[in-house]
């Protein structure tokens, strides 16, 4: 569905990631982590076709990503910004109506089908009462939460998500990532999330890819990817694993 075919990225004459290839199937939830720094924005956005590779291909459905229309690509893809910045000032129904624009012509308006799903997207991250509040009076949390509602309002069957828990508390992290996780359940349907709390990855990923220094990458199904000895080398510091009622949990030292 989604292959990162022999991929490597590189800034300023550093890599990233060389020689990535990973297959990432419908009904997966995948989670890449590194340390600051390693490349997991970098990656994400080239696998949603925002960044060109440095060598090999994203290919979608197939095809090289990058001969997709924009329009075609967002009705397959939807992107979670790390930080999304609006210089408009908008209602919040206003603003998770916008994940409907790839389905829209190019002078259409939304129509009633479009506001439903936005309605229902903002009642699933818990904000129906707030659908009229302009943007800029939200909380971090809250806006956070209507950004989330825009993905889900696009309905695109894969979801790339850039710290989707930033702003969270622990409560609306644990039930925004089941919300969206759960999704891959749906035919068709594939999530990658980039996370830096190493024990959500453990309960909402399937599939892992983890980047270490000087572009080195290993990727696989999250129970072989998530051990000490790999988080230890990828952090640069000591973890403690703590197990319980047959889970690990993994805590700095
Ligand atoms: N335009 C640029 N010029 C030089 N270096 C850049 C540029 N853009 C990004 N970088 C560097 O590329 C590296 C990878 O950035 P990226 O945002 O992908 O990392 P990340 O793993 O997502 O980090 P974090 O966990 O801090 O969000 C960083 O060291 C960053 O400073």
């Amino acid at each position: 569905m989604l292959h990162a075919q022999n991929l490597t990225l590189a800034i300023a004459e550093r890599t990233l990631c060389a020689s990535l290839d990973a297959e990432l199937k419908p009904g997966e939830n995948w989670v890449i982590l590194g340390a600051n720094g390693s490349g997991k924005t970098t990656l994400l956005h080239a696998l949603a076709g925002l960044r060109v590779p440095d060598a090999g291909q994203i290919r979608l459905d197939g095809s090289e990503i990058g001969g997709f229309p924009p329009r075609t690509r967002a009705r397959r893809i939807g992107v979670l910004f790390q930080e999304a910045e609006s210089e408009f000032p908008a209602t919040v129904l206003e603003t998770v109506l916008t994940g409907r624009y790839p389905h829209l012509d190019r002078w259409q308006w939304e129509g009633a089908q479009d506001y439903r799903v936005a309605e229902a997207a903002l009642e699933a991250v818990g904000l129906n009462g707030l659908a009229q509040r302009p943007l800029a009076t939200l909380s971090g949390g809250e806006r956070r939460r209507v950004e989330i509602a825009a993905l889900l309002a696009q309905d695109a069957p894969i979801c790339l998500l850039d710290e989707p828990t930033n702003h969270l508390d622990l409560r609306h992290q644990v039930q925004v990532l089941e919300l969206v996780a759960g999704r891959a359940h749906r035919p068709g349907h594939l999530n990658v999330f980039v996370l830096h709390d190493v024990n959500l990855a453990a309960r909402f990923g399937t599939h892992a890819i983890l980047l270490f220094d000087h572009g080195e990458c290993r990727h696989g199904p999250l129970a072989d990817m998530l051990n000490r000895s790999n988080l230890e080398q990828m952090y640069h510091c000591r973890l403690r694993e703590i197990r319980d009622n047959g889970n690990t949990w993994f805590l700095p030292d």
